[in-house]
C-alpha cells in the first residue's frame, strides 16, 4: 500500500475514533446522570484522583527513578550525541467510584510496596479529601486503596428486600464496615450468634433484615421467642409472623415447650442425618426444602434465663424453668450446627446474670450495638475489646450511631464497626406475607423423611449425647 493510499484512509479512521470516543463519553455521561448525588460526587473525585496522580505520587514518595535506559533509548543515543534521561516510574492506577468514595487499585514498584502505600495513606486521604483511607494487599504486586469521602459509619443506610431467594443461604449480609466494604458472616460455621446493645440502637432491624432476605428461600425456617411481648400479634415480630413456624412470647413455660421441641428435633436430626442425607454434617450438602436450616431467634433473651431468687413455690418453679431453658438452648448452640440448626440471641444486657456465660461463650459470633459501660462491652464482645478502644461500643452511644455495631471478624485483627441498614417494617410485612406459604414445621418434614426409622430408634430426650 502506498503512502497516499494510507492518507486516504485518514478521514475514515478519524470518524471511527471520534465515534468510539462519543460512545464512551455517552456511556460515562449516562452513568453520571443515572447515579445518585453522592455517587456523582465520587465520580468527580475519581476524575481528580486520576488527573492529579502523577504529581501526587511524586510528592508522596510513591515514585521511583529508573536511571538505566531502556533498550530503545540506548539505541537512539548510541552515537553519543545525547545521554538518555532517567525515567520516573509512577504506579498505574485503576479508580472506581461508588457512593462512599473511591476504590483504587495500584501496582507496586521496586521500593514502593504495600508498606510505602500504607505510610502514605494519611497524605493520600488529605489530598483526595477522604475521611479515611485504607491500604490492603490485592494479590502479588498489587494494592487496593479504599478512600471514603463519606464516613459509612455515620451515614445511615436502608435496605429494601428484593423478595428473591438469596443465591447463598449460608451467607448473612450484615452491612458495611468503616471503609464501606460489605461485611458478611458464614452461617454454615455459626451455631450461635449473640446480638447485644442498648434499646433502640438497631437489634430488631438487623434481625428483620436476616428474616426478610432469607424468607423467600424454603430452605430456611424460623422460630421466634420474643421476651418483650405476651402474644404474637404484639411487638416486633407481628409483621413477619406468617413466615415463622413457631412463636412464643414471654411465658417461660411456653418458651420451655418450644425449646424442648427444638432439642427433640435436634436429637432426631442427629440420629437420622446419616441415613437421610448420607453425610454427618448438613453443610456438606447444604440446606434443602426437606431439610431446612432451622433458625431459632430468642429476642430479649434475658427473659428466659434470668436467675429467679425466692423460696415461694411460684418463684422456685420459674427458677427451675429458667435453668432448664438455659440447658436446652445450650444443647442447641453446642450441637445444632452440623444438623442445620442455629440460634440467635438478642439482648439489651449480655452480662452473665442475663445471658448464661456457658451459652454466650459457645456462640462464635458476637455483635454489639451501643453499650452503656465498659463492663457491658466486655460481656458482649469479650475481654479483648479493652485493647481496641476505637471500636468499643461504649463510644457508639450517640444517635448518629444507631444501626452501628462492633464485632470481631474472622481473619481480621481486632474489632470491626459495621453500619447495618434500616429495614422498614412495612417491607418486612410485605415479604413475610408473600412468602408465608413457604413456612413448614421442620419436625413434620423430618417425620416424612425418617418417621418410621425414628419410631424404631426411640429417641430419649433426657439422655445426654455427643452427636455433634
Ligand atoms: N440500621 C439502622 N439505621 C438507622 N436507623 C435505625 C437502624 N436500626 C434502627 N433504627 C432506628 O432506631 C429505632 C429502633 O430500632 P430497633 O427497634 O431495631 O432497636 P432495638 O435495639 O431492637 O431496640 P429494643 O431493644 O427496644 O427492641 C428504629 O425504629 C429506627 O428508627
Amino acid at each position: 500500500m502506498k503512502v497516499e493510499e494510507i492518507y486516504g484512509y485518514a478521514p475514515l479512521v478519524s470518524v471511527v475514533v471520534l465515534a468510539v470516543f462519543v460512545v464512551i463519553a455517552s456511556v460515562w455521561l449516562g452513568r453520571y446522570i443515572a447515579a445518585d448525588r453522592d455517587t456523582r460526587k465520587s465520580i468527580r473525585q475519581a476524575v481528580r484522583v486520576r488527573m492529579g496522580w502523577k504529581r501526587l505520587a511524586q510528592l508522596a514518595g510513591l515514585c521511583v527513578t529508573d536511571k538505566m535506559p531502556t533498550a530503545l533509548a540506548s539505541l537512539a543515543t548510541s552515537d553519543g550525541s545525547k545521554t538518555p534521561k532517567p525515567r520516573v516510574l509512577t504506579p498505574r492506577l485503576k479508580v472506581k467510584p461508588d457512593r462512599f468514595g473511591v476504590v483504587v487499585r495500584a501496582n507496586c514498584l521496586p521500593k514502593v510496596g504495600l508498606e510505602e502505600f500504607q505510610k502514605a495513606a494519611r497524605f493520600l486521604a488529605d489530598a483526595w479529601r477522604c475521611v479515611r483511607v485504607s491500604v490492603l494487599p490485592d494479590g502479588p504486586g498489587q494494592v487496593i486503596i479504599r478512600g471514603v469521602r463519606l464516613d459509612p459509619l455515620t451515614t445511615p443506610t436502608s435496605h429494601v428486600p428484593t423478595g428473591k431467594a438469596p443465591n447463598d443461604l449460608a451467607t448473612w449480609n450484615l452491612g458495611v464496615d468503616e471503609y464501606a466494604q460489605p461485611v458478611t458472616v458464614a452461617l454454615s460455621n455459626v451455631p450461635g450468634v449473640t446480638v447485644a446493645g442498648l434499646p433502640g440502637y438497631g437489634k430488631t432491624s438487623l434481625i428483620n433484615r436476616l428474616i426478610c432476605d432469607c424468607a423467600p428461600a424454603p430452605e430456611i425456617q424460623f422460630a421466634v421467642a420474643d421476651g418483650k411481648v405476651s402474644a404474637a400479634h404484639e411487638g416486633d415480630y407481628a409483621d413477619v409472623i406468617g413466615r415463622l413456624f413457631a412463636f412464643v412470647g414471654d411465658d417461660l413455660e411456653e418458651a420451655n415447650a418450644l425449646f424442648k421441641r427444638l432439642v427433640k428435633l435436634r436429637r432426631e436430626r442427629s440420629a437420622s442425618i446419616k441415613r437421610v442425607l448420607g453425610v454427618k454434617n448438613m453443610w456438606q450438602v447444604g440446606p434443602s426444602e426437606k431439610w431446612p436450616l432451622v433458625m431459632l431467634i430468642i429476642d430479649e433473651a434475658h427473659t428466659y434465663f434470668r436467675d429467679y431468687k425466692g423460696n415461694d413455690p411460684a418463684t422456685k418453679k420459674l427458677a427451675a424453668l429458667a435453668a432448664e431453658n438455659a440447658r436446652l438452648v445450650e444443647d442447641l448452640v453446642k450441637k445444632g450446627r452440623s444438623v442445620g440448626m442455629a440460634v440467635l440471641l438478642a439482648t439489651q444486657k449480655s452480662t452473665g446474670d442475663a445471658l448464661p456465660t456457658f451459652i454466650r461463650d459457645v456462640c462464635p459470633v458476637g455483635l454489639s450495638f451501643a453499650q452503656k459501660t465498659a463492663e457491658a462491652s466486655v460481656a458482649a464482645l469479650g475481654d479483648d475489646i479493652r485493647n481496641w478502644p476505637d471500636a468499643n461500643p461504649v463510644n457508639l452511644q450517640d444517635p448518629t450511631y444507631v444501626g452501628v455495631a462492633s464485632m470481631a471478624l474472622q481473619g481480621r485483627p481486632g474489632f470491626t464497626r459495621i453500619r447495618t441498614p434500616y429495614v422498614d417494617d412495612a417491607h418486612a410485612a410485605e415479604i413475610a406475607a408473600a412468602t408465608a406459604h413457604l413456612t413448614r414445621d421442620p419436625a413434620k418434614l423430618l417425620a416424612r423423611l425418617a418417621g418410621a426409622y425414628l419410631r424404631r430408634t426411640h429417641i430419649d430426650l433426657h439422655k445426654d449425647d455427643d452427636a455433634a
